[in-house]
């Protein structure tokens, strides 16, 4: 399972512009011919499955609020429904407190809403999340979590993509399965709670940023960044494929 954006995908200003790398995509086709494969994304999860638009991934949207099979969606947190009042309320009162500040751009998913400062000049950057931080601690069903240069607001319960990739290795089967190692890479900081999930009995892989710097990980290895992940995940699917012939 991998994180999408700053992992299999380079980060860029613009969230709805970045595009999975063609080879990146290949790998995964690849890959998801021999074992299972997915994306586990803060993105929405129609989002994430349209821009990689894979069939035969598994895919979570949302941090893990939603999940979705090859064949149909499968999962979609209580929690999530519940704090849809709230997330409504939280992107208008988000749109109209930072209406006025350049570059600030709302992301509305399903579950969550996120607010992007990458564009924002940085003096102003505080005082957006200050602003988001506010509107989540007055919410009863939001709390707030930081990722790279984005503030979001997600369901106030104990989930995240750690709890999401336990819930899918148990679907699949794979909890003390025979032969069967789990793999998380991501880049974030809401990607450890997947990679401690791996830290026992599978392995983790963390992308590096400038933007993060050397941030203690859970991760067992490291990679310079999405590029070297998709040569990397290249050589994965060469000896899995190959072990599978
Ligand atoms: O879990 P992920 O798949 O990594 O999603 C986390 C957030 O990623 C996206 O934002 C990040 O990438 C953007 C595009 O490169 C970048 O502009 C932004 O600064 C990053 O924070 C996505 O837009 C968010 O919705 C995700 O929650």
């Amino acid at each position: 399972m991998c994180d999408f954006d700053g992992t299999l995908a380079p980060i860029g200003d613009v969230p709805g512009e970045v595009a999975l790398p063609v080879r990146t995509r290949e790998v995964l086709e690849e890959l998801a011919r021999h074992c299972p494969a997915g994306v586990l994304s803060g993105r929405d999860l129609d989002d994430v499955r349209g821009r990689v638009g894979i069939g035969e991934l598994w895919y979570a949207g949302s941090h893990g609020f939603e999940i979705a099979g090859p064949a149909e969606q499968v999962f979609a947190h209580p929690a999530g429904e519940a704090a849809l009042g709230d997330l409504d309320e939280a992107q208008r009162r988000v749109s109209e407190s930072l209406a006025g500040v350049p570059g600030v751009l709302v992301d509305r998913k399903r579950f969550g809403l996120a607010v992007h400062y990458r564009m924002v000049e940085a003096g102003m950057a505080d005082h957006v999340v200050s602003v988001v931080r506010g509107i989540g601690d007055d919410l009863a069903h939001l709390k707030m979590k930081h990722g790279r240069l984005v503030a979001e607001l997600l369901p106030d319960v104990d989930w995240h993509k750690g709890r999401a990739l336990s819930w899918l290795l148990e679907e699949l089967g794979a909890v003390g399965a025979e032969g069967f190692v789990p793999v998380f890479v991501g880049d974030d900081f809401t990607d450890e709670d997947a990679l401690r999930v791996v830290r026992d009995g599978g392995v983790g892989v963390v992308v590096r940023s400038g933007e993060h710097g050397d941030r203690p990980t859970w991760a067992h290895y490291a990679v310079a960044g999405p590029e070297s992940l998709g040569a990397l995940l290249g050589r994965v699917a060469e000896l899995v494929g190959g072990s599978a012939r």
